[in-house]
Formats: C-alpha cells, sequence, structure tokens
C-alpha cells in the first residue's frame, strides 16, 4: 500500500516504505471507519483515561491497537503512544523509533468533523527513552494523515513536503503536485480564545493587536479559526498560511500548554520548517528543545514565518509595553 509518487516521481526512502506502507494501510481503512460514523458503533464514546489524564475515546485505543499491530516487522523497533503509558519495543532489531497520536482531535469524532493521526519517524537509540527525549533535529520523516472530505498525507523526508490523497476507488494514496508550502503572507490566527483569561500578557497583547484590526498597532484586518483538531489546524496552515497557538496558560496542569512535544508539537515542527514556516514555544525553536519526557507537554506556537518571530518578539518588549492599556507597541513591530 506504498503511496503511489506518479506525479513527482521522487523516491521514498527505502528504509522507511515498510512502515510508511502500514501507516498508509491503517489510515485508509480508519478513513473508512471514521466514514461509516454511528453505524460503526459508538467511536467517541470514552472509555478511559490515557497517562495524561485525558479522556480516551474508542477510536484512539482502536486506532493505537491497529497501527502498533501493523507496525510490527516494518523495522520500527519503538513505538511511542500519546495512548500508551510507555514506549513498546515492536522488533528488537529494527533501526527506527515512531512517535504517533493515533487519533489527534479526539473532541471533534461524534461531531463529524476533520480528524488525524500525527507520526514521526527517526533513528532507534539503543534505548526507548533516548530514542524520543532528544532534540528534534534527527527526523527521517514526519507527517499527518488528515481525515476529512479528503483522506489526505502530508509528510517529509526532510526535502520538502509531499502530499498524497487518497483515491477510495483504488484504495491507493496518490501523490499530488500541490507539494504544501506555507505563504509568507496570512491574516488568520487560531486560538482557543476561550482561554483569553489564562494567557500570559504577551500573549494577551500579539492577540488584542490582532482583534485591534485595522484601526489598531497592525493596521490590517485578521480572522481566526479555531477547530479543536490540531491536523486540522496545520492543514489549513499548510495550505494558506497563518499562525497557530496553544500557549501556557494558568489553568493546573496547563502551565506548559496542553500540546504533547514527542508525537504532536515535534513531528508538526519539523514538517512545518520543511514547508517554510517556524515553529516554537512562544520564544524558542521547538526542534531545539528537549522534552524531559514522554507525554511531556509544551506551548506551540507555529505557521507563517514571520508571524512566529512575531510573537517571539512580543515576548522581548517591556513590562508597560504588553499591558492591555498600552496603545502603541514597539516602533518596529508595526
Ligand atoms: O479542546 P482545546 O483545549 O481547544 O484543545 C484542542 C487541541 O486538543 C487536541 O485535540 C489534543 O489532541 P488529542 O485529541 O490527540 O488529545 C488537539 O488536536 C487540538 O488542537
Ligand atoms: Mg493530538
Ligand atoms: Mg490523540
Amino acid at each position: 500500500m506504498l503511496p503511489q509518487t506518479g506525479k513527482t516521481g521522487a523516491e521514498i526512502p527505502q528504509a522507511l516504505q515498510p512502515p510508511l506502507a502500514a501507516l498508509c494501510a491503517v489510515a485508509a481503512d480508519l478513513s473508512s471507519v471514521i466514514s461509516r460514523g454511528a453505524l460503526g458503533g459508538a467511536l467517541g464514546e470514552t472509555i478511559g483515561e490515557n497517562t495524561d489524564g485525558d479522556a480516551q475515546k474508542a477510536l484512539d485505543v482502536m486506532a493505537d491497537e491497529a497501527f502498533a499491530a501493523a507496525l510490527k516487522g516494518t523495522g520500527i523497533r519503538w513505538y511511542a503512544s500519546e495512548e500508551q503509558e510507555d514506549v513498546a519495543e515492536l522488533d528488537p532489531d529494527g533501526a527506527l523509533a515512531l512517535a504517533i497520536d493515533p487519533l489527534d482531535g479526539s473532541s471533534n469524532i461524534d461531531v463529524n468533523v476533520s480528524i488525524g493521526t500525527i507520526f514521526g519517524i527517526r533513528p532507534a537509540a539503543e534505548e526507548a527513552d533516548e530514542s524520543f527525549l532528544r532534540r528534534g533535529d534527527d527526523f527521517l520523516a514526519s507527517g499527518y494523515f488528515i481525515y476529512g472530505p479528503q483522506t489526505a498525507l502530508v509528510i517529509t523526508f526532510g526535502a520538502g513536503v509531499r502530499m498524497f490523497v487518497l483515491d477510495r476507488r483504488t484504495g491507493l494514496f496518490e501523490e499530488t503536485d500541490k507539494a504544501p508550502a506555507i505563504p509568507a503572507e496570512a491574516s488568520e490566527f487560531a486560538i482557543n480564545a476561550s482561554n483569553y483569561r489564562h494567557w500570559s500578557k504577551p500573549i494577551r497583547a500579539y492577540i488584542d493587536d490582532c482583534l485591534a484590526g485595522a484601526e489598531g498597532p497592525r493596521g490590517k484586518n485578521f480572522n481566526m479559526r479555531w477547530v479543536a483538531s490540531l491536523v486540522a489546524e496545520t492543514h489549513r496552515i499548510m495550505t494558506r498560511g497563518g499562525i497557530f497557538l496553544y500557549p501556557a496558560d494558568q489553568r493546573a496542569s496547563y502551565a506548559q500548554g496542553r500540546l504533547r512535544m514527542v508525537y504532536e508539537c515535534a513531528p508538526i515542527a519539523f514538517l512545518v520548517e520543511q514547508a517554510g514556516g517556524k515553529a516554537t514555544d512562544g520564544i524558542h525553536r521547538t526542534l531545539d528543545r528537549t522534552p524531559d519526557s514522554l507525554h511531556a507537554r509544551t506551548p506551540f506556537v507555529f505557521g507563517t514565518a514571520e508571524k512566529v518571530d512575531r510573537v517571539t518578539v512580543y515576548h522581548d518588549l517591556p513590562e508597560a509595553e504588553v499591558s492591555s492599556l498600552f496603545g502603541n507597541r514597539g516602533l518596529f513591530l508595526a
């Protein structure tokens, strides 16, 4: 079930072909299960709790079990999943380590909104933790499947970004010639605005200035999106630019935001950088940071490079300039 590279003919690295074929086979099956909705059972029913304390939905567990089973014998030694407390050893003689969010956007399972799967593949270290608790500059591949009106695979092997769409007539992922590249200009921001009162001053100031529109310090109007599915936001930003923010906030257990470094933020960061964008924790480059545990969370800001840089600058502004009463930011922020 390897993705068909007819459009570009560009090779898929040999060592990655078996795990990628397995990922595509499971994703195609998942796509079909998801498209049947309630006909296929209560996919969005809460059946437990994962390590993070997040509600575990039936589809979360189904997806995790399907990916883990399909990846056996494909060269993956270490399998790190959102839905499993510890790293699983699939093939002791495998040379690869795979981190996965089997089902991303779980709150949308029952409301027919796009959901997805996020994955990242890197060389396996001798020890499980050592394979994942390290800087993110040795990815061999990362990407996501999005189960929406189209089921698509967006992936990078470290040489740009490629997109494949599932052709339901053949069950194969066919490469398109529209390789996503994040536009340098955009006017959309994505953030869960209901958390405004919990954000830091620099984040509030950045969003205040977007909301102030043409009359405010930015001198232009913006639009807001929040799908509550990281994969859907990523796909939109990969396609038409913009910025996504899930910052740290003052709620209990959100001091490092909500999203997890190993199987959400680092794989997305590698992909976004390959598409010409940037990804940080609001200040520091995501891929330069080392997670201290498998399910460690991190604040996450990614998208159009200039916008991500601007959020970093807001964190450098003097206290007085990020108080929400302050009308004008430093001149260079015009
Ligand atoms: O519900 P919130 O706080 O807006 O958070 C939405 C975020 O949570 C997530 O659903 C977390 O991912 P999971 O669904 O895999 O746990 C992201 O996809 C999404 O960006
Ligand atoms: Mg997720
Ligand atoms: Mg998930």
